[in-house]
C-alpha cells in the first residue's frame, strides 16, 4: 500500500502534548465517563478518538492520497483551486503564507468536496483527477459517509451539553444544502526546513485528522511553547473549528495548532495526513446561537468577543480566510492578520509567530 511505508518511530526525547483520548463505542453507548472527558477537552484543547469504525476509509486515503499526489505537477495543477477562495481541488506547494512576512508553506493538498462525493458521478462543485474518480464509490463516498456520521454523533453530544434544542445544529448542516465540508490529503515532502502549515485555527464546525508521522503542534491554552502531538495508531485527532466555537458562544474551543517538519529522523520521510472537516451549509450566518441556549447567552454575554458577530455566512466568511491565504492576493502583514482565526489565540501566539491556513 503506498501510503503506508515504514518509517521511524516518534523520537522519545521530543516533548509532546497528550490528548485525552475519548472512545468513540463509549460515546455512543452514552458513557458518563466518556462524555464528560470529551467535554472537558473540547472545551479546552481537543482530543485523540479511538474505536471510531473509519479506519479501513483512512487507510484506503491515505494511498489515495500518495497515488493522486504522485501524479505530474502538469496533471494536478488542472484541478487548482486558484485564487478566488475556492477550497475544493488541489493546492500546490509554495501558493499561501504561513507567517507574517509571507513565508511559503511546503505542503501540497487536495481537497474533496463532501457534496461532490455525496452527489457522484454528477458533480456539485467540480471535478478531481482520474485517481480520486477511480475510487470515489469504494472510498471516497464511504469516507465521507462515515466521517459525517462520526461528526453528527459528537455535535449532537455538545448540542446536548450546550442546552441547545434537539436538532439546532444539524439544522445547520443539512445535506441537502451545499456546504464548504471536504475531506483533505495533505502531502509534505521530506527534509524540510520551515512550516507546511502556519499556525492557525481550522474554519469550520469539527475536523476528524488522521497522521501517521509526527509533525502536527498545539499551543495549548496559556502556554508561550508549541509542543508535538504523538500520533496513535488508529486513533483520530479531533478539532473544533472556529464556526463551532463562534456558534457556542465561546464555550467550545478552537486551538491553534501548525504543521512542522516531522521530529528526529522521521522528518526524513515523506508525510501524509488524512482529514474530514465538518463545515457549516454555506448560507449560515456565523454568531453564537443564543437565543436558542441559556449556557451560550451566558457565555456571550460574560465575555462578548467582537469577531464572534462576523456578518457574514460561513461560505462567504471560509473563502474570505482561504483568499487572504494566497500568496498571490497578498498586500502585507495586514494580509496574514486578515487571514487569521480567532483573535484572542492569534494574539497569545505573538505577531513573529508562524501563521495562517486549513
Ligand atoms: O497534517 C496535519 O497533521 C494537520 C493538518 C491541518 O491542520 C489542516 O489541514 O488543517
Ligand atoms: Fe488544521
Amino acid at each position: 500500500m503506498p501510503g503506508l511505508t515504514t518509517f521511524p518511530s516518534f523520537p522519545s526525547d521530543v516533548p509532546t502534548h497528550a490528548l485525552l483520548v475519548v472512545d468513540y463505542e463509549l460515546l455512543v453507548a452514552g458513557d458518563e465517563h466518556e462524555l464528560a472527558k470529551l467535554w472537558h477537552a473540547a472545551t479546552h484543547l481537543g482530543f485523540c478518538m479511538r474505536n471510531h469504525g473509519v479506519e479501513w476509509e483512512v487507510d484506503a486515503m491515505f494511498d489515495l492520497g500518495s497515488e493522486t499526489l504522485a501524479l505530474p505537477l502538469s496533471e494536478k495543477m488542472k484541478y487548482e483551486q486558484g485564487d478566488n477562495g475556492d477550497s475544493f481541488g488541489y493546492k500546490a506547494r509554495g501558493t499561501i503564507a504561513t507567517d507574517l512576512n509571507g513565508t511559503r508553506d511546503t505542503v501540497e493538498f487536495l481537497n474533496i468536496a463532501q457534496d461532490d462525493a455525496l452527489s457522484w458521478p454528477r458533480p456539485t462543485y467540480r471535478t478531481y483527477p482520474s485517481t480520486v474518480n477511480a475510487r470515489m464509490d469504494r472510498v471516497v463516498g464511504p469516507f465521507v459517509r462515515k466521517s459525517m456520521a462520526v461528526n453528527n454523533t459528537i455535535l449532537d453530544i455538545f448540542e446536548r451539553r450546550l442546552g441547545l434544542p434537539k436538532g439546532a445544529i444539524a439544522r445547520l448542516h443539512a445535506t441537502d444544502e451545499l456546504s464548504g465540508s471536504e475531506a483533505r490529503v495533505v502531502k509534505t515532502p521530506p527534509n524540510q526546513a520551515s512550516a507546511g502549515i502556519g499556525a492557525h485555527t481550522d474554519f469550520g464546525t469539527l475536523t476528524f485528522l488522521h497522521n501517521r508521522l509526527g509533525g502536527l503542534q498545539v499551543l495549548p491554552p496559556g502556554s508561550q511553547e508549541w509542543q508535538y502531538v504523538k500520533p496513535l495508531p488508529g486513533h483520530a485527532i479531533c478539532n473544533v473549528g472556529d464556526a463551532l466555537a463562534i456558534f457556542s458562544g465561546g464555550v467550545l474551543r478552537s486551538n491553534l495548532h501548525r504543521l512542522m517538519p516531522p521530529p528526529g529522523r522521521q522528518s526524513r520521510y515523506e508525510r501524509y495526513s488524512v482529514a474530514f472537516f465538518t463545515r457549516p451549509q454555506n448560507d449560515v450566518v456565523l454568531r453564537p446561537l443564543s437565543e436558542q441556549s441559556r449556557m451560550i447567552a451566558d457565555a456571550a454575554a460574560r465575555n462578548p468577543r467582537e469577531e464572534f458577530n462576523t456578518g457574514s455566512t460561513a461560505g462567504e466568511w471560509t473563502s474570505r480566510r482561504i483568499r487572504k491565504l494566497r500568496l498571490r492576493n497578498r498586500r502585507g502583514p495586514e494580509t496574514w492578520y486578515e487571514a487569521k482565526g480567532t483573535e484572542h489565540q492569534i494574539a497569545t501566539v505573538g505577531a513573529g509567530a508562524v501563521a495562517a491556513a486549513a
